[in-house]
């Protein structure tokens, strides 16, 4: 049985500053396991502060290219963007009919810094032949405006829009995006024409600048979710979380609005993969050592945790560790389970701080207190710095989750660097501990058994 590679095409402009047009189109193609394939109707010396020139392809060029893939690659659906004038409108509308593809259109008209895509005669061509022979449209609140004839400012407009533009212009399904729009979440309207049905897509509002190429990422989601096979809802969904990650993880590149990042969807997830295999690489040294460590696991119990890159450390949820922790049973250091994410506040702690100061020390494992691991990681060349748990300032007792944080700084301070080994001698009522933290949990491993098998090599 051969094995069908869907297949989509952007029809839309260069932007030169990659962050919106066929760059971010291809990148969510790909991203989203289709191959993409590219018409070209303009290039645009662009960078995020705006757009300095305009250059429009040739309209047969354009329409010979989509016909030239079409015939020979095959296109499961399409998506337009930048349609800058109506000649090219024709020519991309004429090979569209011709193939029959599923089509999503992104009603580009300015860029984010506020330049025109579009000339002001090609709107009426927008409305009246691209739209009509679209699946799916998905105007932003001031394009739904210009295409509804009134201003979109609320909720409720946004939804008198999208019917107006579904009967009036006849796509079968209009997505009134709430990105313009106000509130602590952002709300799509999706309007289906032929059940007059409305549904909502909500999610929370991410507060940043950076969300250039948005609407070009979001379009390419659905006609990608489109060229899997999938229903023109699942498609829409598909994209919302699509885009909602990409933004969460934008940019901050250039002065203006940087651009979102929808290589993010599958960094998290190779990033997620690594992180897991890291941990379990680590993991089978310590069942290789179970005796020797077993020593060293403390009242607590062990934990080893391992977080994504610094781009995506964010917060807990983006460090693995075992959940249940490194128990000491019969003697011998176990790892009560496979690891996963989320599932470690403390040793969490330590390493989110520590990358703070050095995004490299991305591992971490607490080790019972004993004088001799402190000194002897000393003479092996080790930083080792603390921190002492009387002197935590009363408003840092107080917050829940603050000690750790506060006392690792602490060390941080005290080293001028993120050491290897940070301690504490304990409070009351509070276990002394000790931290090793590394690279990655190969790496704190190995430091923990070179420490440990030098006092063992001094016993005897
Ligand atoms: C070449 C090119 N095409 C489209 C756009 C518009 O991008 P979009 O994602 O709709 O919005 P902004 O990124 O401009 O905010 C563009 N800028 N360039
Ligand atoms: C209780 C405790 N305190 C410092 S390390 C530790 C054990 C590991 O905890 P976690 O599983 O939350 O990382």
């Amino acid at each position: 049985m051969s094995m069908r590679i869907p297949r989509a095409l952007t029809i839309a402009g260069l932007d030169s500053g990659g962050g919106a047009g066929i760059t971010a189109d291809l990148k969510t193609f790909h991203a989203l396991g289709v191959y993409g394939m590219v018409a070209l109707t303009a290039v645009t010396a662009q960078n995020t502060l705006g757009v300095k020139a305009v250059q429009e392809i040739d309209p047969l060029v354009v329409e010979n290219q989509i016909n030239t893939v079409a015939e020979d690659i095959g296109v499961d659906a399409a998506k337009t963007g930048m349609l800058s004038s109506s000649q090219i409108m024709e020519a991309a509308a004429r090979a569209v009919r011709r193939w029959g593809f599923q089509l999503v259109v992104d009603p580009v008209m300015y860029a984010k810094s506020g330049d025109p895509l579009i000339r002001p005669e090609a709107m009426e061509t927008l409305r009246r032949v691209i739209i009509p022979i679209s699946k799916v449209v998905t105007p932003n609140a001031p394009e739904a405006s210009h295409l509804a004839g009134f201003r979109v400012e609320t909720l409720d407009d946004a939804k008198r829009a999208a019917k107006f533009i579904a009967e009036e212009l006849h796509p079968e399904i209009v997505i009134v995006k709430g990105g313009h729009l106000t509130g602590n979440e952002s709300i799509d309207i999706v309007y289906f024409r032929d059940s007059g049905e409305y549904r909502e897509l909500r999610a929370p509002r991410i507060d940043t600048k950076n969300t250039h190429g948005t609407g070009c990422s979001f379009s390419a989601a659905i006609a990608a979710g489109l060229a899997k096979g999938l229903s023109p809802w699942d498609a829409i969904k598909l994209a919302k979380e699509f885009i909602t990650t990409a933004i969460k993880y934008s940019l901050p590149l250039g002065h203006g609005h940087g651009p979102v990042n929808p290589m993010a969807w599958l960094e998290l997830r190779a990033y997620r993969a690594d992180v897991i295999d890291e941990l379990n690489k680590a993991l089978r040294i310590i069942e290789d050592n179970a005796d020797l460590i077993g020593n060293y696991i403390p009242e607590v119990q062990s934990n080893l945790g391992y977080a994504l890159p610094a781009f995506y450390a964010r917060d807990l949820n983006d460090i693995a560790a075992v959940p249940g922790r490194i128990i000491k049973y019969m003697g011998k250091a176990k790892p009560s389970g496979p690891p996963a994410f989320g599932v470690s506040s403390h040793v969490a702690n330590y390493i989110l701080t520590a990358m703070r100061h050095d995004p490299e020390v991305r591992s971490a494992m607490n080790i019972k207190y004993d004088d001799k691991v402190i000194e002897t990681a000393r003479k092996l060349g080790y930083v080792v710095s603390s921190y002492d748990r009387r002197q935590e300032p009363p408003e840092v007792k107080a917050r829940e989750g603050a000690s750790i944080p506060w006392g690792t700084e602490q060390a941080i301070k005290n080293a001028g660097r993120v050491p290897d080994v940070i301690y504490h001698l304990g409070d009351w009522g509070k276990e002394p501990v000790i931290i090793i933290l590394g690279r990655n949990p190969t790496e704190v491993v190995s430091k923990l058994l070179a420490i440990l098998r030098r006092i063992n090599e001094n016993r005897f």
